[in-house]
């Protein structure tokens, strides 16, 4: 539990933890050539907050966030994500639990090359099951207006082949977003954007998170998004360097 103060005047507000690691250690390969890429993570992070994990290449942050993503488990330690203790479930209700309540922004965009960049939005709710004709304008409309809004109106019909970087990290943003997930879970997101566009997907972030109450976890090396989120904490060499409360923190915009 975490009480983030009321911007409205009232007390402050109890937000339930939507992920919290204990004692997270993460070792990639075995024996000798085996990397320890995450140290004894402690992290307790408010359904609806903002959070950077910075840190230099190679310090841990892809291999943190999969493992708050649930698409990789932790060598040792516990992975509580909705109140869920993931570390301990099958990997099918795992994929479902993801599914369900998580977007991931691939660092390396991850779209599909025979899918237009409309079609890769709108995959995640098609793969929730049968839409009827009124439910699949409703997603396709959600997926245009997404792409509309990360300047990318022209571009919905192109294949990813047609893309630029930047253009393809917007798309991989837009299909995050598409299901309004209670978390997102975002690598080095604005890593291919100019200042203009880091400034529209943080306007879009921030809207989502006043809007829907969504939480969003971000990996970055990037300054400029520093000051748009509520907290901003430090991974070296796989350990975090400053406990969540050490760390800058903002009030969360929360509606009550
Ligand atoms: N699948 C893997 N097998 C072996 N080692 C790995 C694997 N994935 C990551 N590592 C190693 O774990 C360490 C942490 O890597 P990770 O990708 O998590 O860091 P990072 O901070 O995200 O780096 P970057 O900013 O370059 O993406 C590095 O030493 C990396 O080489």
């Amino acid at each position: 539990m975490d009480t983030i103060p009321n911007l409205h005047g009232g007390p402050p507000v109890v937000a339930q933890a939507i992920v919290e690691l204990k004692g997270v250690h993460k070792r990639h390969g075995l024996g000798l050539s085996g990397v320890q890429a995450l140290h004894d993570i402690d992290l307790t992070l408010a359904q609806g907050e903002m959070v950077a994990i910075c840190g230099p290449s190679g310090s841990g942050k892809t291999s943190l966030l999969n493992i708050i993503g649930m698409l990789d488990t932790a060598s040792e330690g516990s992975v509580v994500i909705g109140r869920l203790l993931v570390s301990q479930m099958p990997d099918q209700a795992r994929t479902d639990l993801r599914s369900d309540m998580i977007g991931f922004v691939f660092q390396s965009f991850s779209l599909i090359p025979v899918m237009t960049a409309h079609e890769n939005v709108l995959l995640p709710l098609m793969l929730r099951g049968h839409l009827d004709e009124a439910a699949l304008e409703a997603a396709e409309q959600r997926a245009a207006d997404l792409l509309s809004r990360l300047g990318l109106a022209t571009q919905m019909r192109h294949y990813p082949a047609r893309l630029d970087p930047s253009q393809s990290q917007r798309v991989a943003i837009a299909r995050a977003l598409v299901t309004h997930p209670r978390l997102v879970v975002a690598d080095e997101p604005t890593s291919r954007l100019d200042n203009g566009c880091v400034r529209l997907v943080m306007d879009l972030f921030a809207r989502f998170q006043y809007e829907h109450g969504t939480g969003f976890v971000i990996s970055t090396r990037d300054q400029r998004q520093f000051s748009r989120v509520n907290r901003t904490l430090q991974l070296n060499e796989g350990r975090l360097s400053a406990t969540p409360t050490e760390a800058r923190r903002r009030p969360l915009r929360v509606q009550v």
